[in-house]
């Protein structure tokens, strides 16, 4: 039996899922698992498909303290246990810098070349290259696969992909990169199935989860998107401000007395939701609560979706649908609602009760433009991405496996 793993490793946790790979390069999700709480509460969870449970472990805090660590559990549980022996795994990681506009085998060149990204994802790159230098390490035989969450956004035209700033920093990489690509890329691939009207349209995008951004797409291709060099910019998220003057970061160091590496840790971790509100970074407890500052956060978070809407209907001369993705995206109707009274200008009217159920489509009959919530499945795309660049690799050269 043919699987692949995928694995998407946060700061926080790994997340990973096992494909069955089928004839003719179809693919059916076996597991979906989790190890969370790395340095806190370490617990591994894993459900099958129809969502049986198949393992709900706690470890002690010094038994998993890093997501190598969790890799390793998660590892021999589907090794020893389940007896999974994976073809490839696919990994989701978030920076691929300039050059990489398409998912890539692994090898140590490919790792050297991503960790000089890390300073620009702190959040995430360090923990995506970790998983992928564990297996390197193990399993040296078994290939590897990244698939980035920049390269479908590599599409930009030059005015979308610069800043205004001396050129020679566009060359050395200083560019408006944009990130969750991925789920962008899944949810193109999506429409002609969801909306065939609208595929090759004008569409935006809304991926509202802990990190949050928007593209505007076009014939199912990334023409533009809120988020820049970093994954900093654009809308507010989690625990990151989205948009802010860069004055506020000068004034932070010379006023502050804050060092760089203090406005790193403020600006990715201690912002946001969580900052404003001073109560959470999820959106579930801020729904909860009564606190003027927790409607303060909300309000900013769809006021700010509106208004970056009105710049992507500017990159697409006027869209031709609205598309709720991610966690808050798929299963908040409150904050649909609010986004789609922010969206009244362009002719947006949603059906409440439509919105209430989380129907695919919500908006209403007299609504100028459709409005979708389309489930976003990033864990798809890189298990798709990695059996094809497996079918596709070059055959290993004989000479060298002779060597070796
Ligand atoms: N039913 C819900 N109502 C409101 N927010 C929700 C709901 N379910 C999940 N969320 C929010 O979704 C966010 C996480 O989204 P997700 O896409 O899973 O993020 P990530 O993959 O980046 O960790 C959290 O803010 C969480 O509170
Ligand atoms: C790029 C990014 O913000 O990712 P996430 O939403 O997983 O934090
Ligand atoms: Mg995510």
């Amino acid at each position: 039996m043919d699987t692949i793993l995928v694995v998407n490793a946060g700061s926080s946790s790994v997340k990973f899922q096992i494909f069955l790979v089928e004839g003719e390069g179809r693919l059916r999700r076996q597991i979906k698992g989790q190890v969370d709480g790395i340095g806190s509460r370490p617990r591994l969870r894993a459900r099958g498909v129809s969502g049986d449970p198949l393992a709900d472990r706690a470890y002690p805090i010094e038994a998993i303290p890093d997501v190598p660590a969790a890799m390793g559990i998660a590892g021999a549980w589907l090794r020893d246990e389940l007896r999974i022996h994976p073809i490839a795994v696919g990994h989701r990681v978030v920076h691929g810098g300039p050059d990489f506009d398409r998912p890539v085998l692994i090898d140590h060149g490919v790792v050297a070349r991503l960790d000089r990204f890390v300073s620009l994802a702190p959040l995430h790159q360090p923990h995506n290259l970790a998983p992928i230098r564990s297996i390197l390490a193990g399993f040296p035989a078994l290939p590897q696969v990244a698939c980035f969450d920049t390269a479908f956004h590599r599409t930009h035209s030059a005015v979308a992909d610069h800043y205004a700033i001396p050129r020679q920093l566009h060359a050395d990489g200083v560019r408006r990169y944009g990130f969750h690509g991925l789920s962008y890329e899944y949810i193109a691939r999506a429409l002609p199935q969801v909306a065939p009207d609208i595929a090759k349209r004008g569409v935006i995008v809304a991926h509202l989860g802990s990190g949050a951004s928007m593209c505007a797409l076009k014939e199912g291709r990334s023409v533009e998107s809120t988020m820049g060099f970093t994954a900093l910019d654009g809308l507010p998220m989690g625990t990151r401000p989205g948009q802010i003057d860069p004055g506020v970061v000068l004034y932070l160091l010379s006023e502050k007395g804050m060092s760089a590496s203090d406005v790193q840790k403020f600006l990715y971790r201690d912002c946001g939701l969580k900052g404003l509100s001073g109560i959470s970074n999820d959106m579930r407890e801020l729904e909860a609560s009564e606190d003027a500052n927790a409607r303060l956060a909300i309000d900013y978070f769809v006021y700010r979706i509106g208004l970056n809407a009105g710049m992507l209907a500017a990159a697409l001369q006027g869209p031709d649908a609205f598309v709720f993705t991610a966690g808050i995206g798929e299963n908040s109707a409150t904050i649909r609602a609010r986004v789609g009274e922010h969206l009244g200008w362009l002719g947006v009217t949603l059906d409440p009760a439509e919105n209430s159920r989380h129907a695919s489509l919500i908006s209403g009959p007299d609504s100028l433009i459709p409005v979708y919530v389309v489930p976003t499945d990033e864990e798809l795309m890189i298990a798709q991405h990695t059996l094809s660049l497996l079918i596709n690799r070059p055959s290993p050269n004989p000479k060298q496996a002779r060597v070796s």
